[in-house]
Order: structure tokens, then sequence, then C-alpha cells
């Protein structure tokens, strides 16, 4: 029998966004404090309704019960669509147990949104609520640059959402129920670092899963240690983590925390299905990135997404190619 988990409690800073304006300089010091030390926080007082958020879970459920080949015709590339059961993690070399949905803003979205009679509704919808997520992720950004001595404009203006070079992404996540005997390893999703500037993440009450493994110094580093921390979802609340592209554009100052979604094994662990929604804020093709400091050379944001779908998603493209093959010979086609 595999060892069981170690536990450590570490406390997740809670960061209330009120009053931005007036407290800026007072959350820009607790947002480089959490970010310098343990890399993950929860955002409260935001400003986006408990509703919006309730409202676009329900959209994901409606998504995700689609019959698996209508959402196929608008399967995973370029960073954006459906995959199920394909995304393959370094850290484990297997797939997670789970299927997501990538949305962006830009160009990268043609083709990849469904026939609108097909869920009249939701690509309005969840462009509504990406902007309001991305009004959030601006007011962090400001702050991130103004902790590092850029212009307080300097990330936001790098990530801006209304030209056609955007590659940000909301992904809609959905974790099968894990049955009591597998029978085989079971991956919800393995151990990662996220490779944007600022991961925001939704979580539904009740569903657990989520756990961070804080420790990573240089964002060169692929190892992590071996304890874990869970975060607890809580509704309305948003969890941040910092990705290894703030880590490196901080010159390593700001922590890309190790994450995953454990998979039961263990006594009081969540066997249930699971929703989350994740937020990346990535750069425009076109944004020039480097820290204070030049610790690392010069890249393009077109570079550092090649360089990191490079590394995370390889194995999972040719999964999903395989996947692909096999169904063609066995599926019917289906008209939308
Ligand atoms: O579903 C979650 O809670 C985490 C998802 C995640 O870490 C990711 O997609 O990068
Ligand atoms: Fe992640």
């Amino acid at each position: 029998m595999a060892a069981p988990t170690k536990y450590l409690e570490r406390p997740i800073p809670s960061i209330s966004l009120a009053d931005f304006d007036s407290r800026i300089d007072e959350i820009t010091q607790q947002l480089c404090s959490a970010a310098e030390d343990v890399g993950f926080f929860c955002v409260s007082d935001h400003g986006i309704p408990l509703s919006s958020i309730d409202d676009m879970f329900a959209w994901s459920s409606r998504f995700f019960s689609l019959p698996d080949p209508l959402k196929a015709t608008v399967s995973f590339s370029n960073n954006a669509g459906w995959e199920k059961n394909a995304q393959v993690r370094p850290s484990t070399g297997a797939a997670d147990r789970k299927e997501s949905y990538q949305m962006q803003f830009g160009a990268n979205m043609d083709g990849k949104w469904l026939p609108d009679a097909t869920l009249p509704g939701f690509q309005t919808s969840a462009l509504q609520f990406m902007h309001q997520v991305q009004a959030v992720s601006e007011r962090l950004m400001t702050c991130f640059a103004r902790g590092l001595g850029f212009d307080d404009n300097y990330f936001v203006r790098a990530h801006d959402v209304s030209r056609p070079e955007s590659q940000t992404v909301c992904r809609l996540l959905h974790y099968f129920e894990v049955p009591a005997n597998p029978g085989e390893v079971w991956h919800r999703a393995g151990a990662h670092t996220d490779w944007d500037l600022l991961t925001l993440l939704f979580q539904k009450e009740g569903q657990s899963g989520l756990e961070i493994c804080p420790g990573r110094e240089v964002s060169t580093s692929f190892g992590h240690g071996d304890t874990w921390t869970k975060v607890e979802p809580s509704a309305g609340q948003i969890i941040c983590n910092i990705g290894d592209l703030l880590m490196s554009w901080s010159d390593d100052r700001f922590k890309s925390t190790f994450h995953r979604v454990k998979a039961p094994t263990e006594p009081g662990d969540y066997h249930g299905e699971r929703y989350s929604i994740a937020f990346f804020n990535q750069p425009c093709h076109d944004a020039l990135i480097q820290g204070p400091r030049k610790k690392y050379p010069l890249v393009t944001g077109a570079e550092f997404t090649k360089n990191a779908m490079d590394l995370y998603y390889s194995k999972t493209l040719e999964k999903q190619k395989r996947q692909l093959l096999e169904e063609s010979s066995t599926s019917v086609p289906v008209r939308i």
C-alpha cells in the first residue's frame, strides 16, 4: 500500500480588495508578501457577485452534459477547446481523469465556440463572466507591477484581452466521480505549476481536492517536495496562484507553487465529481518579458507560450490524436 500523504497546515493568506483605490498600497504589500512566501492566496471583496459565479458553474455543467461527439467538434488545439482524459502531466506521465474546455478572448477561439443554437446564450454569458474575472486580474496585475517597480499598467498592457494577440484562457474543468476501487492509478490533476502570470480559480463548495506544495526556489526547476496543504473551497472566494511567467518576470522573487487535485485514495477523501473554473492570465504574443534584474533572457509572449506548451502539452496532443483516430474508426458523424 502507498505511504499516507504527508500534510502540513499552512495558512493561506486571505486578501480583501475592498476600497481598492484608497487601499492600493496596503493591498500591494499584502499581495507581494503572499507571492514571495506561499505563492497562493485567497481574494475576497473582489466585486464578482456570487450569482455570476454560480451561473457560470451552471453553464459549465450544461456544456459538459452535451454528448462527447458534439464537444469533439470544438476539440483542443492552440490552447483552446475541449479535451477529455487527454492531458498528460510530466509529473505523472499519465492522463488526468477529467474533461476541460478552454475559452479565449482572441483569434485562437476561431472555430472553437459551438454554434449558438447548440447551447443558446453560452458564448455571450461566458464572455461576460470572463470580462468580470479579467477586471479582477487587472487590479492584481496593477499591484504586482507596482510592487516590482514597473509602471502601474505594465502587466495590464501585456495582457490586453481586447487585442487579437491575446492568449488569456478561461478553463472550465469537470473531474469525474472516482469509483471506490478504480482498479488502476487514477489522477485528477497531477502535480504541476501553472505557466501563466497569475491564475484565478473558482471552486464549488463541498467539492474538495485542491492541494498545494510550496518550496520552489527558481522557475527553471522541476522538482517538488512532499508535504501538501489542502485548499478547501469557500463560496465566493477566488483562489489565486502565481504562475511560472510571473516567477521568471520577477526574477524568482514571487513563487510559482506546485499544486494538484488529488485523486481520492485515503479515508475522508472526496470521491464525487468536481467542477472548477480556472482563469489563466497569459501574455499577448508580442509582449516582451524580462524581470527588473534581467535574471533570464528577454522572450516574447509567443516564445514563452511555445516553450511552455512544448514542455507541458506535447504528450497531451499525441494522446488526443490517437483517441480521435480510434474514435473516427468507430463513431458515426454528428450534425449540429
Ligand atoms: O481544478 C482545480 O482546482 C485546479 C486546476 C488546475 O490547477 C489547472 O487546471 O491548472
Ligand atoms: Fe494549475
